[in-house]
């Protein structure tokens, strides 16, 4: 038996007449790499925003970890494990390095209801939130670079430090919305190097839309199309089948 940590079942986002998303049904295990393809307009970024919760099924559910999170907003579902990333984060370009990830790590920890539970909590928390914090900058390679000002990072130190960001949140899986839209050759390989290395060990669902760069990052693939899962498998098993290359290709031999 596969060890599940998020499904969805019946997945469906309705935009008036217009069938988004229509009865998805994934099943990622824990510690794979999965990434979701399709071309443009086949709902993967609907998709994408109906597991972080920025948007609401109109059926179906998603399930992470066994509990069901269709109805949570998207910061509790950080605080449950399913971290976010890139498009979303929020480098302050005004704030060090450190004071970056310590906010992040802060937002995802509190745990208090009430403004006053929040303040009787934070003495011990202190602590904890800076240990937290020195972990992930180590991880992410920026140990010794905290006091440096977001603002004046070089490009690719400033992608180093959203992934420190996203693990400041200290996610069991992390959802990646086009990590490297717009980014040369150069910069892709460099970025997918980084997410390699710094979040290797969480389970990965990877939204993309080039094709080349899933085939060779994914454990698994679900390629989407008109808002239905046409074909899952592994890269091999995806780029061998017919209708994928008939919706991505148009028929034509690649
Ligand atoms: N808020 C919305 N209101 C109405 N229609 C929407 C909305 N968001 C997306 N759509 C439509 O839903 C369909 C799926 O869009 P979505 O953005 O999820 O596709 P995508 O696979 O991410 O495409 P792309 O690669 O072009 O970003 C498209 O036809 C789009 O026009």
């Amino acid at each position: 038996m596969t060890d599940s940590i998020l499904k969805t079942q019946n997945l469906t986002k309705e935009f008036g007449k217009l069938v988004a998303v229509d009865d998805v049904n994934l099943d990622i295990e824990r510690g794979e790499f999965r990434s979701l393809i399709g071309p443009n307009g086949a709902g993967k970024t609907t998709t994408f925003n109906l597991l972080t919760g920025a948007l609401r099924p109109t059926h179906g559910s998603v399930t992470f970890n066994g509990e069901d999170v269709s109805g949570l907003p998207p910061h509790k579902r950080v605080r449950r494990g399913l971290g976010r990333s890139f498009q979303i984060t929020n480098v302050f370009s005004g704030l060090t390095v450190r004071e970056n990830v310590r906010l992040a790590a802060q937002a995802a920890r509190h745990q208090g209801f009430t403004p006053v539970e929040e303040f009787l909590d934070r003495k011990d928390s202190f602590d904890d939130v800076n240990e937290h914090t020195d972990r992930v900058l180590e991880r992410s390679g920026l140990l010794g670079r905290g006091d440096e000002l977001a603002d004046v990072m070089a490009y690719g130190d400033k992608r180093r430090l959203e992934i420190a960001i996203v693990l400041a949140t200290d996610p069991e899986m992390v959802l990646l919305d086009e990590p490297t839209a717009g980014m040369s050759a150069e910069e892709t390989r460099e970025t997918m190097d980084l997410i390699d290395e710094v979040l290797s060990d969480r389970t990965l669902l990877l939204i993309e839309h080039d094709i080349d760069l899933v085939m060779r990052v994914s454990d698994r693939i679900t390629v989407l199309h008109r808002g239905q899962v046409l074909s899952e498998g592994t890269p091999d098993e995806v780029s061998e089948d017919p209708e994928v290359r008939e919706a991505y290709f148009g028929g034509v031999e690649a």
